[in-house]
């Protein structure tokens, strides 16, 4: 997982002020906004001790490159975080949770979905994203503040051969369910119970062919309406809740 040097955002920043107050240097809030949101947000800020400089709207969107920023930005330094997949299970494995729940999304380039995806995957309780180096998006500006500050709690790996991957995964048991609208089983007649990697395809195309035949086996959602498929994170968002129902 790779931080932004600039968060914006109630949520994003917030989440770094609570999980990591000592990493920010400094925020930039807009002063004429005097609502009970930025009130409450600026009262934690200070008590988490944060540097708190007055700046206007222009002077915010310029930091963050973006004009939706909600009249907060951040300038942070990166927290240490697990550097590698196989140094984030073996933590687990150490932590005693038998049952990792991951998320592979091969190829998703749409910032607002990886940012959706994330989101949801931190809801729902799962231990890490992994994605394709290639032909999919990074944590940016964008991802971390539609991640509402999951960006800055979720584990985002991005590997060099997702095909390879998955059978580093499969080698340690950990089940991998590929998603396509068009397999016969659907998400709620499979053991999401134990170890398991949800995986899901890219917007346009879905999964790729060896992506397909890499996983275990494949579900789908069930669609009762005139569509064909969901969107990537609202698919994400089922599969891994139906994983927490099933688990819960
Ligand atoms: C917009 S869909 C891509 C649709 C694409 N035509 C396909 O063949 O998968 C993006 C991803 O969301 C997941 N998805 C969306 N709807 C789904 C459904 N009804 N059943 C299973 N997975 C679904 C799949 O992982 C899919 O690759």
């Amino acid at each position: 997982m790779s931080s932004p040097k600039v968060l914006f955002g109630f949520h994003a920043v917030g989440v770094r002020l609570k999980t990591a107050p000592q990493s920010i240097i400094e925020i930039y809030y807009e002063a004429t906004r005097r609502d009970a949101r930025m009130r409450q947000f600026l009262d934690r800020a200070r008590e988490a001790g944060a540097r708190l400089i007055e700046a206007d709207s222009v002077r915010i969107a310029k930091l963050a490159g973006s004009h939706g920023h909600q009249g907060v930005a951040a300038r942070v330094e990166p927290v240490a975080q697990v550097t590698s997949l196989d140094e984030l299970l073996e933590n687990l494995e150490a932590a005693g949770i038998e049952q990792p729940l991951l998320l592979v999304l091969d190829g998703v380039t749409d910032p607002h979905n990886l940012g959706a995806c994330l989101r949801v995957a931190d809801g729902a309780g799962a231990h890490a994203v992994i994605a394709p180096k290639d032909h999919a998006v990074g944590i940016n500006a964008t991802v971390a503040k539609v991640a509402s500050g999951a960006a800055e709690t979720m584990p985002y790996f991005m590997v060099t051969n997702l095909s390879r991957t998955l059978n580093e995964l499969k080698e340690r048991n950990i089940w991998c369910i590929g998603t396509s609208d068009d397999a016969p089983k659907t998400v709620y007649q499979v053991d999401l119970k134990g170890p398991v990697a949800l995986v899901l395809g890219a917007e346009g195309d879905g999964m790729r062919q060896l992506t397909r035949k890499t996983c275990d086996e494949l579900v789908s959602i069930p669609m009762k309406g005139a569509v064909e498929s969901l969107n990537v994170s609202v698919a994400s968002g089922v599969c891994l809740y139906e994983a927490l129902r099933q688990r819960t």
